[in-house]
């Protein structure tokens, strides 16, 4: 992992490789950064004749000292980089990554007087430097925050804490407990410390602490919330103020203990911004670290108290070592082998920070003095080996803050909904729902539309059928009329275009009074024939033996048909009235037919109009289901025209024989009456004649409706009967 031209965190090839070629932990992986950082020579070792011992190699991140070499992430100072570049470099793209939710941890580690404190600015006076990596920080927190003030609200809290002999001392509490008095050897201490000598507060010492998490927490530990960079700049400078502090041969003012500055930054991001980033509380944590100086007694002359001091700080730079050697070692890591964390205040404290959930970049400070060369050579062997660590930074959400907001959402929306349900307006979701649903019903609905309209169609065309054929009837039933007020076929052929146009025009009235007619006729004049009426499953067998039992009288002087018994004379009227009962048989089963077709019609769009209301599946289901039931009936109407066209043929059979028979007894009687006087010859003739063109017409007309229901065979009958009506005539 390095930083790339604009400062993010990238990550290497060679990384992703190291890492099992895992892009994700690849990704959530970073090694520390190191950076050396070489102090120019100081006065004092001006002064001293000291030489510059570290070699640069130029354009290159490489140091050299003596024979030995060392690669870093970055090199400050001497021909290397700028020394007010290390915050834009190193230290910048951690502030950024603390928006982002990432701790991270600035270290700045070295022998005593190497610049540590310097570079940190944790000696930090607003009057005094305010070059340091600290000063920078706090400005650039400060400026994105009000950057982002539009997008979130952010909350900072600063702590400062040194670990001082291996105590943990509140830099910030203005009223440290006695035992922390006696530490108190910063200027801070002096000014204060008599005031406070004895009155210790009670309070508990601060305790590092493990969260759930892993994480580490301080807890006692002030802090304190900030909304300025001037509140900010004065809380450093106050905790520095009451950082202990000594004065020793290699450092006038030399820190005597290891000091934290932990800025702790958490953001909401507001309710309209969060699809941005889909992030809605964050809290970070920047350790600002100033370690106090790996020092020589022989080389600082301490003695006393600054002796002891030594030792301690000694002390937790070994355990450093010893934590930065077991991560930085492959091996050991792979095996997960054991940190010893918590052989120090120190490293306990950095736990996160190295080989934990932060993002990491270590300073080592040299001397460029040869007098310092063993002390340097041992820093950067020791920063060496801090490359090697890496670290595992996760975005920082709060579980309980994300629940939170969770169900801050989620009331939200309900009360949005709430609102819009008030107004008189369903739910979003219910709308788009609702939407779907609507697009849905109208297609279904579009299907069943088309196919009632198929369906309407198919009943037209069967009442179209069904009223050619009471057209036909009518025409049928006019001639016949004609014929037997004693009109000719030519003139009944003259009138037939007109009258039927006319016929058609006045289809439906005419119907009724005809059917009125026959039903009168029926009831008044052939009571008998009731009784002869097949029903539409009667046999052609039953029906024949009905017809052949009638005994038919004569025509009345109106044309009217009588029934009289045993006189053969009038078996031409018997012919007539079985076509003219035959001819209403037909006309009836039509009607009752149409009459089911009109009623059927109107139910479907009755359970049409149903349907539209219950769900489209079950409307396809009733619709398919219809379906078939009209298919059922339609194939049971084949069968019963089927009947009916069988009937006709026999009735057509039987007819044939009853012409027969009435040519034979037309041939006796002419020859009987032969001898009778002319007039009585020409009566007796036109007399027949008459019935016989009446009889021939009946034929016809009734072989006519056969054409009309579509039999070949009774066509081929009628032409044969209208051939003989005509020889007839
Ligand atoms: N980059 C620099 N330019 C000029 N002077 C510097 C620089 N860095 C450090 N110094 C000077 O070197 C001296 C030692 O610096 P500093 O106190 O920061 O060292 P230190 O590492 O913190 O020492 P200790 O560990 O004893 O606290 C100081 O006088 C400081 O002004």
């Amino acid at each position: 992992m390095r930083t790339s031209s604009d400062g993010d965190f990238v990550v290497s090839p060679v990384e992703a490789e190291k890492n099992g070629g895992n892009e994700k932990e690849a990704a959530t992986t970073q090694a520390v950064q190191v950076a050396v950082n070489i102090r120019p020579l100081i006065a004092m070792e001006r002064v001293q004749g000291c030489k510059d011992c570290i070699t640069i190699v130029p354009g290159e991140p490489q140091v050299q000292i003596g024979h030995h070499s060392f690669t870093f992430d970055y090199v400050f100072g001497s021909i290397a980089l700028p020394l007010d570049s290390i915050f834009d470099k190193c230290v910048k793209p951690l502030v950024e990554g603390l928006f982002h939710g990432y701790n991270a941890t600035v270290l700045a580690y070295g022998q005593t007087g190497s610049g540590k404190t310097y570079t940190m600015g944790t000696g930090y006076t607003v009057r005094g430097n305010t070059e340091g990596v600290i000063s920078q920080v706090m400005e650039t927190i400060f400026n994105r925050v009000e950057m982002l003030r539009q997008e979130a609200d952010f909350q900072l809290r600063v702590s400062f804490i040194e670990i001082l002999k291996e105590e943990v001392h509140d830099l910030l509490d203005l009223n440290p407990s006695s035992a922390e008095y006696g530490y108190m050897g910063g200027t801070m201490g002096a000014a204060f410390g008599a005031g406070i000598k004895g009155l210790g507060n009670g309070k508990p010492p601060i305790q590092i602490r493990e969260t759930i998490s892993g994480g580490i927490t301080l807890s006692g530990v002030t802090e304190v919330n900030v909304k300025s960079l001037e509140e900010m700049s004065a809380c450093l400078e106050r905790g520095s103020l009451c950082r202990a502090t000594g004065s020793t041969n290699m450092n006038s003012q030399s820190s005597r203990s290891h000091a934290i500055f932990t800025i702790t930054l958490e953001q909401r991001r507001k309710w309209d911004k969060l699809e941005d980033c889909g992030e809605e509380y964050l809290c970070a944590k920047l350790h600002l670290v100033d370690l106090a100086g790996s020092e020589r007694a022989k080389r600082t002359g301490a003695d006393g108290a600054r002796f002891k001091e030594g030792v301690h700080i000694n002390k937790g730079l070994l355990a450093l070592g010893n934590v930065i050697s077991a991560l930085g070692d492959d091996k050991k890591r792979r095996e997960g082998g054991h940190v010893p964390y918590r052989d120090s205040k120190l490293t306990r404290l950095l736990q996160d920070s190295l080989g934990g959930n932060s993002r990491t970049v270590m300073i080592a400070c040299v001397s460029p003095a040869d007098s310092n060369a063993e002390e340097t050579l041992n820093t950067l062997k020791y920063a060496n080996r801090a490359r090697n660590i890496q670290n595992k930074p996760t975005v920082n959400r709060d579980p309980m803050a994300a629940e939170m907001q969770q169900m801050r959402q989620q009331l939200e929306l309900m009360q949005a909904e709430l609102l819009c349900v008030r107004a008189g307006g369903p739910s979003s979701t219910e709308v788009q729902v609702m939407k779907q649903k609507i697009v849905w019903l109208e297609a279904s609905n579009m299907d069943l539309r088309k196919e009632l309209v198929e369906a309407r169609g198919q009943l037209e065309s069967l009442a179209q059928t069904a009223v050619e054929s009471q057209v036909e009837r009518d025409k049928l039933k006019l001639k016949l009329e004609k014929l037997r007020a004693g009109k000719t076929f030519e003139e009944l052929d003259e009138d037939a275009d007109v009258q039927t146009e006319g016929l058609l025009q006045d289809y439906v009235t005419r119907i009724q009074e005809l059917e009125c007619e026959l039903l009168q006729m029926q009831n008044s004049r052939f009571p008998s024939i009731g009784s002869l009426r097949p029903v539409s499953s009667q046999s052609s067998d039953s029906f024949e033996d009905s017809v052949s039992g009638i005994d038919f009288g004569g025509v009345n002087s109106d044309g009217s048909i009588f029934l009289t018994s045993g006189d053969s004379s009038c078996e031409a009227e018997t012919v007539v009235v079985a076509k003219e009962w035959g001819r209403m048989t037909l006309q009836e089963n039509l009607d009752k037919q149409l009459r089911e077709l009109n009623i059927r019609l109107q139910q479907k769009e009755a359970e049409m109009k149903t349907f539209e209301r219950f769900d489209p599946e079950y409307l396809r289901l009733q619709y398919e289901r219809k379906l078939e039931e009209l298919e059922e009936e339609k194939r049971s109407l084949q069968g019963e025209r089927d009947r009916l066209i069988a009937n006709l043929e026999t009735l057509a059979n039987a007819a044939d024989q009853n012409v027969q028979i009435v040519q034979e007894v037309s041939m006796q009687k002419r020859k009987q009456l032969e001898p009778h006087t002319q007039s009585d010859h020409k009566r007796f003739s036109r007399y027949y004649g008459r019935k016989q063109l009446t009889a021939a017409c009946l034929l016809t007309g009734l072989l006519q409706i056969s054409v009309a229901l579509s039999s070949p065979l009774l066509s081929l009958g009628a032409d044969r009967l209208e051939k003989e009506a005509g020889e007839i005539v």
